[in-house]
C-alpha cells in the first residue's frame, strides 16, 4: 500500500498508494483530491500506517448516498481526529441538537446584530485612518469575542471573558490536529488539554449559577440554556456536560466563520469592481428604509435588521462561493456497519470521507473551478436526485443542493450555517459600508502547502482601511 497497488478482494475499492498522496501534497496539493476523484472515482481507500483504512468517496455521484445514509456516524468520524483533545474524548454526547437549538433561539433577539456592530467598532477603533497587518488574525479574536457576547452574554473586556479568550485557543482542536507535537508528543498535549478544560470548566459552571437563578424560562442567555439542558435531580448541574457543548460550540462557531469572513473581507479588499458590487447593494438596502440612509455618515451608523439581512442576496451569493472556493474540507464519518456501494464493501469501523473540493472543483458542474465568481449557475441536484437545469450558487436553500455541499447536506447539515450567515453579513455590511478596504501588497494571499479543512494565508494579510466621506 505505500509504493504500489496491492491484491485486493473482487468486492473491495481500489487502494491509492500512499506515495501518491504525498506526491501530491507536496507537489500540487490544491489539486489533490479533484486528481483522486478523477482517478479513483466513486471510491477508493487509503491505508494510514497507525491510523487506520480510510475510504474516500468522490464527486457529485457519490453525494447523496453518502450524505444521507443512516450508518455513517458524524461524531465518531470527527472524533477518531478531534475526540482525544476534547473535554469527552469518546464523544458519548451528541451536542449537535443543543447546539442549533441554543444558537437559532439567538437569532429572534432583535438586539443580535447591534451587538455585533458593536464589537466590530471595538476592534475598528485600532484600524481607523490605518491599518491592520493581520487581517485574519484580527478576525479570529472579533469572531471569538461575538460568539462570547451573543450567545454566551460574555463580555471579552470582563476579566472572566479575557480569561476565556486567553484559554480557548489553546484547546483549538483544528490548530492541535494540525500540530506535529499531537502525534509525537501525543500524551503531554492531552494532557496540557485537561489542564486548560478543568480552568474552563468551574468558570462556565460559576458563571451559569450566578445567572441561572434569576433566568426565566424565556432567557436568550446561552449559557443558561446550556446549563439547565444538565441540571440533574439533586439541583447540581453536569458541569462536564455542560463544559463540552460549550466548548463544541465554540469551535463549531469559530473555525469556518472566522476564516470565510476574513476570505471574503481579502477578495473585497483586492477586487474594486466586488467591493463596488457588495457596496452597492448595501446602498441600495438601507435607502429603502422609511427614513431613507444615504449619507455616508447615516450609512455607517446603520445597524441592519435580521429582515435586511435577508435582503442581501449578492452578500449571500459571495458567501457561499467563497465557501466553495476557500474550504477544502472533508466530511468524515465512522461506518457503524457494513455498507454496499455499488459493487463493492464497505466494512463497518472504518472511516470515511468525502472531500468537498472532489465535487465543489469538479469542472463538469463548475467551469473553471478556481475561478470566484458570485454569479455562477449550478446545475441542480435535489433530494429525488434529479438534476434541473441549475440555480445561482446560495440559491435553492441551505441545504437542498447535492451538488453543492457548503453548509452540508442530508443528515447532519450545518446547524448553524444561520447564524454564521448573519454574522458574516453583519460584519462585512458594517465595514463595506464605513470603509474603503486596500490590501496592503494589492495580491491575493498564497496558500500553502497543508491538510487542512480551510485555507489560510501563507503569510498575515494587512489591509487598509479609508473612511468613506460623502
Ligand atoms: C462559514 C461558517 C460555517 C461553515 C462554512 C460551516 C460548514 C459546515 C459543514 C459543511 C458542515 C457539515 C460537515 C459534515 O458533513 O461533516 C457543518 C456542520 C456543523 N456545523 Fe457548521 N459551518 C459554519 C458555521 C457554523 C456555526 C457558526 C456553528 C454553530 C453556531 C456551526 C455548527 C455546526 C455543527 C454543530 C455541525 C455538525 C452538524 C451535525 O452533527 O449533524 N457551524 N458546518
Amino acid at each position: 500500500w505505500l509504493l504500489s497497488t496491492p491484491q485486493r478482494a473482487p468486492n473491495q475499492p481500489p487502494y491509492i498508494p500512499l506515495t501518491r498522496l504525498l506526491w501530491l501534497l507536496l507537489t500540487d496539493h490544491r489539486s489533490l483530491w479533484v486528481k483522486l476523484g478523477k482517478e479513483y472515482a466513486p471510491v477508493a481507500q487509503l491505508k494510514i500506517p497507525f491510523f487506520t483504512t480510510v475510504y474516500f468517496l468522490f464527486g457529485p455521484d457519490t453525494s447523496q448516498f453518502y450524505h444521507r445514509e443512516k450508518s455513517l456516524n458524524f461524531l465518531k468520524g470527527i472524533g477518531r481526529i478531534t475526540g482525544p483533545f476534547s473535554p469527552d474524548p469518546e464523544c458519548v454526547y451528541n451536542s449537535t441538537r443543543d447546539i442549533g437549538e441554543a444558537v437559532n433561539r439567538m437569532l429572534v433577539d432583535p438586539k443580535l446584530t447591534a451587538h455585533m456592530v458593536d464589537e466590530v467598532k471595538k476592534v475598528e477603533t485600532r484600524w481607523k485612518g490605518g491599518v491592520t497587518d493581520d487581517l485574519f488574525g484580527e478576525i479570529f479574536s472579533l469572531v471569538m469575542k461575538i460568539n462570547l457576547r451573543c450567545v454566551y452574554s460574555i463580555d471579552s473586556k470582563t476579566p472572566d471573558g479575557a480569561k476565556i479568550l486567553s484559554l480557548v485557543p489553546q484547546v483549538d482542536p483544528e490548530r492541535i490536529a494540525m500540530s506535529g507535537r499531537a502525534y509525537y508528543n501525543r500524551s503531554a498535549v492531552i494532557k496540557e488539554c485537561a489542564e486548560v478544560f478543568e480552568e474552563l470548566k468551574s468558570l462556565f459552571s460559576r458563571l451559569y449559577y450566578e445567572r441561572a437563578a434569576s433566568s426565566t424560562p424565556q432567557t436568550t442567555d446561552g449559557l443558561v440554556i446550556m446549563g439547565n439542558k444538565f441540571r440533574q435531580p439533586d439541583g447540581q448541574v453536569d458541569d462536564f456536560k455542560l463544559l463540552h457543548l460549550a466548548w463544541s460550540f465554540l469551535f463549531a462557531a469559530q473555525v469556518n466563520t472566522f476564516a470565510n469572513m476574513s476570505w471574503v473581507l481579502t477578495r473585497i479588499a483586492h477586487d474594486p469592481v466586488l467591493a463596488k458590487r457588495v457596496y452597492d447593494e448595501q446602498v441600495a438596502i438601507f435607502s429603502k428604509r422609511a427614513t431613507p440612509v444615504t449619507s455616508s455618515a447615516s450609512l455607517r451608523d446603520a445597524i441592519p435588521t435580521v429582515q435586511e439581512l435577508g435582503e442581501m442576496q449578492f452578500l449571500d451569493r459571495v458567501l457561499v462561493e467563497n465557501i466553495r472556493v476557500s474550504s477544502p474540507g472533508v466530511s468524515l464519518r465512522w461506518v457503524d456497519s457494513d455498507l454496499e456501494w455499488g459493487p463493492y464493501t464497505i466494512p463497518k469501523n472504518h472511516m470515511l470521507g468525502f472531500p468537498h473540493p472532489s465535487m465543489h472543483w469538479d469542472e463538469r458542474l463548475f467551469a473553471d473551478p478556481l475561478k470566484f465568481d458570485p454569479d455562477r449557475v449550478v446545475p441542480y441536484a435535489g433530494l429525488d436526485g434529479k438534476d434541473s437545469a441549475g440555480a445561482g450558487v446560495g440559491e435553492g436553500g441551505l441545504h437542498g443542493n447535492y451538488n453543492f455541499a457548503v453548509w452540508g447536506l442530508g443528515r447532519h447539515p450545518c446547524v448553524g450555517a444561520r447564524f454564521a450567515i448573519a454574522e458574516m453579513k453583519t460584519v462585512i455590511s458594517h465595514l463595506v459600508r464605513t470603509y474603503e478596504m486596500h490590501l496592503q501588497d494589492g495580491q491575493l494571499p498564497a496558500v500553502p502547502f497543508q491538510m487542512s479543512t480551510l485555507y489560510k494565508p501563507k503569510s498575515k494579510v494587512g489591509v487598509r482601511f479609508v473612511e468613506r466621506r460623502d
